[in-house]
């Protein structure tokens, strides 16, 4: 879901280590499985608006490992969303303070289509619409940009059209959408499941999913997450946004995270989801307010 880093317009197990932070501490814990490699490292990440300088992110930490599937909850305007975009690069943000290494390299040091390239994809929770290019020609054009810096040969039409079919079948997709210009017109649905196409299309290995259960009726919210857990591997990383259980029971996590006021403010599993269904936030012992 390099969308951002993705396309040049925004731009595509087993619990091991999780950091329980109460007021005045931190408590690591590790599970005895066997970890996989870190794919992404975050430490101490603050950024600010750049219009503004409002600091949203306030010290964010955060590692996701190969194959591991991470959701971040949290209340309206604790800085989920901020956290996503500022790891693809979207330019509405500085990042201030902190570090983020992704596969290796710097991520601060890459541009937004390099982080694309080297395989991180932003899903938007609001997918923009580009008049006057078709669906086809830009996920082509995405897929080749991303296949060339893997040192890939390009598709051409013919060859990237029997590529995408099977994609556009796991995810129930009519084949008229790739003719259609990009999300124009589309349902907020539709939008969605064409999100999980280009990353589909993209391979890309880190996806980060902001809210792409946000207006999918039951029938499209089975289909995205199929089509989600169909692209995992061991070799993937997954960070889901998300208000709601339901979603997490179609794509399970290995963790889960508490954001408040742009800090990870307690990380465990699928139990905190069931605490937060039962009570609200005001049932987990977080942060002072
Ligand atoms: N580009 C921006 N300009 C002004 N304010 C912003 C911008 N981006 C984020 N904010 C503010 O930063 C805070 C965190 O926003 P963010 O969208 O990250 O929250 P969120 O946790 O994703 O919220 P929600 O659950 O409602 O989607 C909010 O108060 C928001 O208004």
């Amino acid at each position: 879901m390099t969308a951002l880093a993705r396309h040049p317009l925004a731009s595509t197990s087993c619990p091991r280590v999780g950091a329980f932070r109460g007021a005045s501490r931190v408590r690591v814990v590790r599970c005895a499985a066997a970890a996989g490699e870190v794919m992404l490292e975050v430490k101490d990440l603050e950024a600010k608006i750049a219009a503004t300088g409002q600091l949203i992110l306030k010290g964010v930490n955060l590692t996701i490992r190969n194959g591991e599937v991470h959701a971040i909850m949290g209340k309206n305007g604790s800085g989920k969303s901020t956290l996503s975009k500022v790891l693809v690069g979207h330019p509405d943000y500085e990042v201030t303070a902190g570090t983020a290494v992704f596969k290796g390299k710097n991520l601060f040091d890459l541009e937004p289509e390099e982080r694309s390239h080297a395989g991180m994809f932003l899903s938007f929770q609001t997918p923009i619409e580009v008049p006057g290019v078709s669906n086809v020609d830009f996920l082509r054009m995405a897929c080749n940009a991303r296949r060339k810096s893997r040192g890939q040969a390009e598709l051409d039409p013919l060859e990237f059209y029997a590529y995408v079919m099977p994609k556009l079948e796991l995810l129930n997709m009519d084949p008229t959408f790739l003719n259609r210009n990009v999300n124009e017109g589309f349902s907020g649905g539709e939008k969605k499941r064409n999100e999980i196409l280009q990353l589909a299309v993209l391979e890309a290995d880190m996806a980060i999913l902001d809210e792409i259960d946000s207006g999918l009726d039951i029938d499209a919210l089975r289909d995205v997450a199929k089509a989600v857990n169909s692209l995992k591997s061991a070799d993937t990383g997954v960070l889901m946004v998300t208000h709601y259980k339901r979603l997490l029971d179609y794509i399970r996590p290995d963790f889960v995270h508490i954001m408040q006021a742009g800090e990870i403010v307690k990380t465990g599993d699928m139990s905190l989801v069931d605490q937060l269904e039962a009570g609200g936030y005001a049932t987990l012992s977080m942060v002072d307010e």
